[in-house]
């Protein structure tokens, strides 16, 4: 089967308008992307991340109507907003694919350090020896392809590499797909706490505990306020963006016990020296920090 797709770039405050017009002339699915590939993640500390352009795509299964479609969106725009110029609308027939698929084929299997590797969940381990993090994330963030993740990821191998995570407890705030909660299990941690403010995130976090083998008992999911604040862990994380990690930083540094190690990542390089600065002022021993592709992680430790 064909289908027809009608594409438009767009400001990002017109492309809610324009959605409402393609989903009114029938549209069996709409998408939004980044233009640019280019997200100003804080416009401002805090504010939701957005881009400065919209690639705004609808497919119709309708492939006969098109000029008729055109001239309604038009109209339809011309009269909601007057004087504003309408987007120009290309078309194209795009042949049926798999999009699952397609999905599930971008993602493979990825070695992270020296003995850990993310396994998607459809994928056999290529190295059956290693220690495999068997991941499926459904609608939350940690596939372990973005850099952020990523460099959490080599840290918990280091540290496992250096005996620091053996036996110990960790805390991984905003957990999403549960990557960092689970690897941190499987390279030798006896339990993992991790919070997240997205149900979906706990959800998918519970069910690729369960596909790693991990008991419930070494496991506790849970929304950020029902974690006690007065608890102290040997092994903290939080790949959250700098601004909730700088509003966070007495909570989350309040979680570092004596001796303890911090990893915090999300940062963008020019936002560092201010979560560094914030971290300092809770008391902990920042080190300098450890870049990839325009991001950043910041460790440190509690002196004792
Ligand atoms: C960038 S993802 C990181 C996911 C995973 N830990 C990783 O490293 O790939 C950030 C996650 O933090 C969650 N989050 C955002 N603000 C939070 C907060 N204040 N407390 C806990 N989780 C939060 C989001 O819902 C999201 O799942």
């Amino acid at each position: 089967m064909a289908w027809l797709q009608l594409k438009a770039r767009i400001a990002p405050d017109q492309a809610e308008l324009l959605e409402e017009l393609l989903l009114e002339e029938g549209a069996t699915a709409i998408t939004l992307q980044d233009a640019h590939d280019d997200p100003v993640f804080e416009p401002e500390r805090g504010t939701t991340p957005l881009w400065n352009e919209t690639v705004l795509t609808g497919l119709y299964d309708d492939l006969e109507g098109l000029e008729g479609m055109l001239e309604r969106l038009a109209a339809a725009w011309a009269e909601t907003l007057p004087g504003e110029p309408c987007p120009e609308i290309e078309h194209e027939l795009v042949a049926d694919r798999d999009w699952e698929r397609e999905w599930m084929d971008g993602f493979q299997p990825l070695r992270m350090g020296e003995r850990l590797w993310i396994v998607p969940s459809w994928h056999a381990p290529p190295q059956p020896e290693a220690v495999n993090l068997h991941l499926d994330p459904g609608l939350a963030f940690g596939t372990g392809t973005h850099p952020t993740t990523a460099l959490c990821l080599a840290w918990l191998d280091a540290l496992a590499t250096n005996g620091d995570l053996e036996a110990k407890e960790v805390l991984d705030v905003g957990t999403g797909s549960g990557i960092l909660a689970i690897a941190a299990l499987k390279l030798g941690a006896s339990h993992a706490s991790a919070t997240d403010i997205d149900p979906q995130a706990l959800a998918a976090s519970r069910d690729n505990a369960e596909r790693n083998g991990i008991d419930a008992s070494r496991f506790d999911l849970c929304y950020p306020e029902q974690l006690t604040h007065a608890r102290r862990f040997p092994i903290v994380m939080a790949n959250i963006l700098a601004g909730p990690l700088i509003e966070l930083a007495p909570i989350i540094a309040g979680h570092v016990a004596a001796h303890g190690h911090l990893a915090l990542s999300g940062i963008l390089d020019g936002q560092a020296q201010d979560v560094i600065d914030a971290y300092t002022d809770q008391g902990l021993i920042m080190d300098p920090p450890c870049r990839r592709e325009g991001w950043v992680r910041l460790t440190g430790r509690r002196a004792p």
